[in-house]
């Protein structure tokens, strides 16, 4: 990679971005990707590898990401690890200057990338006094501007910040959703060998995408799912009409609440046809809303890839990837929907199953991209549920 298409803040005399937080801080930095101005929520991700799929991550959508690991660009970027076509959140917050990308598969340096992708960074701040900021009052309304000239209306950035109404009443599967319905049968990477090869004959799974990362299509892919992906509006007879063996419920952006309008009568519909359905975060969220529980919105979530997880079902730890901001309240479960997994930080919810059903989901990200792969059994119970 040329270091001259990398970002160095020392050539800049003065900042070039600033983060405003509706409370009026202010932290000025070094802002590299695209000009511009974003308004969002800011969280948060303490992973130390995967930028490139944390930023891709459809869940992301409204959001800003702090990053809390310093060294961010080193690995450049590919678009083998592209979670979606488009990075989804809104800007990222990183403490040093992008490293240049010292990697065999990088393509691309990550501050090209940025740029080509509309999405604005911004450097050299104090990221943990940041984190503890988003600690202590939750996760902040932000307003994010990038300008080379350096010139900033704070006034205006803070107001903006103020009048961004956060995530909460927000639907915003319904716009990173698929436009069309399509198939899917890429495996997932499995080092050294590449790409695994199942030959395992396939279960027929419509996979509902409310915000899907690919790893976890080509996770199902890869625990023996011919998987047909079907737009996050689709109702419970289109679906059906597929014939299924199992239905999976993906990840997305948003409140789970706002976008159950829709996707709760689906949910309730599938789960009539007495058919295996297994959820991931949003798809866990929104199941459990169907199951008539309720959710609420975490002070400033969970987002990393060290997250432990005890399964209450056999005492294990399982160390998860994880991407939320609401959450299952367990004290809401109704009678026969069970507990299965809870957060070893907090002991939020974090997994459910429908007594006697091979029904169930989890809050955390088991196809992890990034993080730990101690999850992926929950693809191979799915594929045994359609077995049976
Ligand atoms: N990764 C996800 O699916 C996130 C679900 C939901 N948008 C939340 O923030 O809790």
């Amino acid at each position: 990679m040329s270091a001259a298409t990398s970002f160095k803040p020392s050539a800049s005399p003065h900042p070039t971005a600033c983060l405003a937080l509706a409370d009026g801080t202010l932290f000025y930095g070094y802002g590299f990707g695209a000009e511009g101005t974003e308004i969002a929520e800011l969280c948060f991700n303490t992973a130390m590898t995967g930028y490139q799929e944390i930023m891709t991550d459809p869940s992301y959508a409204g959001q800003i990401v702090t990053f809390t690991f310093p060294h961010i660009g080193n690995t450049g970027v590919t678009p083998e690890d592209d979670e979606t076509a488009d990075p989804f959140a809104s800007g990222m917050v990183v403490k040093w200057d992008p490293t240049d990308a010292s990697n065999w598969r990088a393509t691309e340096e990550l501050t090209v990338w940025l740029k080509r992708r509309g999405r604005i960074g911004i450097g050299g701040l104090d990221t943990r006094r940041l984190t503890r900021a988003i600690r202590q009052q939750g996760a902040p309304h932000v307003a994010l501007s990038y300008s080379e000239g350096g010139v900033f209306d704070i006034a205006d950035l803070v107001e903006k910040a103020r009048s961004f109404k956060g995530l909460e009443g927000l639907d915003l599967a319904k716009e990173v959703t698929c436009a069309q319905s399509y198939t899917w049968d890429e495996q997932r990477w499995v080092w050294p060998d590449g790409y695994s090869k199942t030959t395992k004959p396939g279960h027929k799974v419509v996979a509902i995408d409310f915000g899907a990362k690919r790893n976890i299509l080509r996770c199902l892919a890869s625990a023996g799912c011919d998987v047909t992906v079907l737009p996050a509006t689709a109702t419970a007879e289109e679906i059906l009409a597929h014939a299924p063996e199992g239905v999976f419920l993906s990840n997305g952006p948003g409140d789970p609440a706002a976008t159950g309008v829709y996707a709760v009568p689906m949910i309730q519909g599938i789960l009539k046809a007495d058919i295996p359905v297994f959820g991931i975060c949003l798809g866990h969220q929104m199941l459990a809303l169907a199951l008539g529980a309720k959710t609420v919105k975490m002070s400033h979530g969970h987002h990393g890839a060290n997250h432990p997880v005890k399964d209450k079902d056999t005492g294990k730890v399982e160390i998860t990837s994880m991407n939320h901001g609401f959450a299952v309240d367990s004290q809401s479960l109704p009678k026969g929907v069970v507990e299965t997994h809870i957060s070893l930080f907090d002991g939020s919810n974090c997994g459910l199953r429908v007594d006697g059903k091979p029904v169930f989901s989890v809050q955390y990200h088991p196809e992890a991209s990034p993080g730990p792969q101690d999850s992926y059994y929950l693809f191979e119970r799915f594929v045994k549920a359609m077995e049976k």
